[in-house]
């Protein structure tokens, strides 16, 4: 609740707005009933006649259609307000993820995310839309037409003061019932989507291995579980309601008894008193009871709120970068390295050196900790021991863009953003140089592909790519290092089977890659490791043995057995 809070005071602006159009309510309320009162007094006791009663009649409108405007104005003030916070949200959870680790970018679904990014932050509007607007007028107009009715009519007012807390005690008490229901109810949702996106991305694999109907099943229960909360839900806010009805029709038969005593009885009260105070009592109590609908929308947000906080207080192990400038000659040092997945898989007395303009192969059995160590080296994952010595300075202190700016990383599956050919090249720089693009794509040999395509480089692709081979899209990404230009490239090698035709275009657009910058690369291909200027060969997450092709084939056994089985 706090932090929803907070998140207003960001903009008290729109608070005190809020205050002054709900006092003008109040007033527009107050003398609404003041002037039908007053009208109705005049015909029916004072028997006056309609021209001297004209131009109460026009103020009666007046009223009316201001109040009209102003609680259209308070709706849009609500509008304003929870656009502007639901906009800040929004910004610090995209910041949040754009900052996360890679790591964690590549745990959890996909389809949480977008729960939480849209359905999540949206159940944060009606809190800032409907409950706070409707909880500064439920405090000011409640108060201002109190106060009116002690004026007139002490023991009224005295009635309905005692009556009116039962409303807000129930919202309070449902709403501590509910709190839990509510919060299973998102957790539902939120886990309703990310099985639902998951099962559409993996929907093709699924038919391949005969699961689709099993899996149909899984979500038509786990749509089920969400029907069932929402219900559940539902039948305590209608409750609730009910005995609010009864609350505020027994507060005004109270009033309408207490009057009637004190004209009929004590002849204590003109018509007009009693009148006044009756046209407002339901106005008082409805001002109160709109808080109710407010109320239980509010507790979703309080739900939702909750996620949402939770996800942007959730602190991730970062890369540690500083502000200094990357050296202009990136030698790239490992000293003691030092790595784990919490404990799971461990890595050791990593001491690596990569010169300027080296070509590097890390092999080893699959799970070893190849694209591991890649992605230590990129600057990706952080090390738990040891130092990253970028030429002569600790990573730690160096700038993190800049070091982005100087690098490619070419992982096994390239992300390709839905757009053309084209755009998705020059995003490795952020701008656009049609001589350098087409330069980087025929060095990555994708020029004569292209010549094919009725829209050359300006063919569009789906989202991730689709509509393209696996081959296409190592090569889109190789022209992306070609068009950036960086000093290093860190290659995932694919391990998927490619045709002869493709291996040896990758394979020559590597070649010339190398020619240019330093590569790191975790290599498959028998050629990249015959190449190498530097071969490590990794075995449970340790260095067995580092050289040249020619310094190992004849020496380690291990190195041996692994290209044993393979040719270039
Ligand atoms: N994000 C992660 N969280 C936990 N464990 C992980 C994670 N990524 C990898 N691992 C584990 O760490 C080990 C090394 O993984 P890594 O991907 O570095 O191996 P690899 O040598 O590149 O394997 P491959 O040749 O199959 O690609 C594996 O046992 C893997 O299951």
């Amino acid at each position: 609740m706090l932090w929803l809070q907070q998140n207003i005071l960001k903009n008290k602006g729109l608070l005190i707005a809020f205050i002054v159009v709900s006092i003008l309510v109040g007033g527009a309320i107050i003398f609404q009933s003041f002037y039908i009162v007053k009208i109705v007094n005049a015909v029916f006791i004072e028997n006056s006649s309609f021209a001297s009663l004209l131009p109460t009649i026009w103020l009666l409108i007046a009223v009316v259609i201001a109040r009209v405007l102003l609680t259209t104005s308070n709706s849009y003030l609500g509008v304003l307000l929870s656009s502007k916070v639901k906009q800040t949200i929004r910004e610090q959870l995209l910041l949040k993820w754009q900052s996360n680790p890679l790591q964690s970018t590549l745990q959890g679904q996909s389809g949480s995310k977008v729960t939480m990014l849209i359905d999540l932050i949206d159940e944060l509007e009606s809190f800032y839309r409907d409950y706070i607007p409707q909880v500064i007028k439920s405090i000011i107009v409640p108060l201002m037409i109190i106060s009116v009715i002690f004026y007139t009519h002490f023991y009224s007012g005295l009635i309905l003061l005692i009556t009116a807390p039962f409303i807000p005690l129930s919202y309070v008490i449902v709403g501590l019932q509910t709190r839990k229901k509510a919060e299973r109810q998102l957790v539902e949702l939120s886990t309703f989507s990310g099985k639902f996106l998951d099962l559409l991305q993996g929907l093709q694999t699924l038919k391949l291995f005969g699961q689709g109907k099993k899996q149909r099943i899984h979500l038509e229960e786990s749509n089920k579980q969400f029907q069932k909360s929402t219900m559940t839900l539902l039948k305590t806010a209608f409750a609730s309601t009910f005995f609010i009805e009864i609350v505020v029709t027994l507060g005004i038969g109270l009033v309408a008894i207490e009057i009637a005593f004190q004209m009929i009885t004590f002849e204590a009260m003109t018509f007009a008193q009693a009148f006044f105070i009756l046209a407002l009592a339901p106005e008082f109590f409805n001002a109160i009871k709109d808080l109710g609908g407010a109320f239980h929308t509010g507790r979703s947000s309080l739900a939702a709120a909750e996620l949402v906080q939770k996800e942007l207080n959730h602190e991730e192990a970062s890369v540690q970068w500083g502000t200094e400038e990357i050296p202009k000659n990136i030698t790239l040092r490992l000293i003691d390295g030092g790595f784990s997945y919490g404990g799971k898989f461990k890595m050791k007395q990593l001491n690596i050196t990569i010169e300027k303009g080296e070509q590097v192969a890390i092999i080893g059995p699959t799970g070893q900790g190849k694209t591991t160590l890649l992605n230590i080296l990129a600057g990706v994952y952080d090390l738990q021991e040891g130092e990253v010595i970028i030429g002569d300075k600790r990573r730690a202190l160096v700038d993190q863009q800049q070091w982005f700016q100087r690098i490619a990383y070419i992982s096994q599956n390239p992300y390709l953003f839905a757009g053309t050919i084209a755009e998705n090249i020059q995003m490795a720089k952020g701008q656009c140089d049609e001589k350098a693009l087409k330069e980087a794509l025929e060095k990555a040999q994708l020029d004569e592909w292209l010549q094919e395509l009725p829209d050359g480089f300006n063919t569009s692709v789906g989202e991730a790519g689709r509509g393209l081979s696996g081959g296409e899209k190592q090569r889109i990404a190789l022209a992306r290092a070609f068009y950036k230009k960086p000093q290093i490239v860190f290659f995932d090698e694919p391990t998927m089977g490619l045709d002869l035709k493709t291996e040896r275009a990758i394979q020559i657009a590597i070649e010339r890659l190398a020619q240019q910058t330093t590569m790191v690369t975790v290599a498959h291909r028998m050629h990249t490791i015959y190449n190498a200027d530097k071969i490590i060969l990794l075995d449970q997450g340790v260095i067995q043995i580092m050289g040249t092709h020619e310094e190992l084939k004849n020496t380690n056994d291990q190195y041996q057995q692994m290209i044993g089985g393979q040719s270039s």
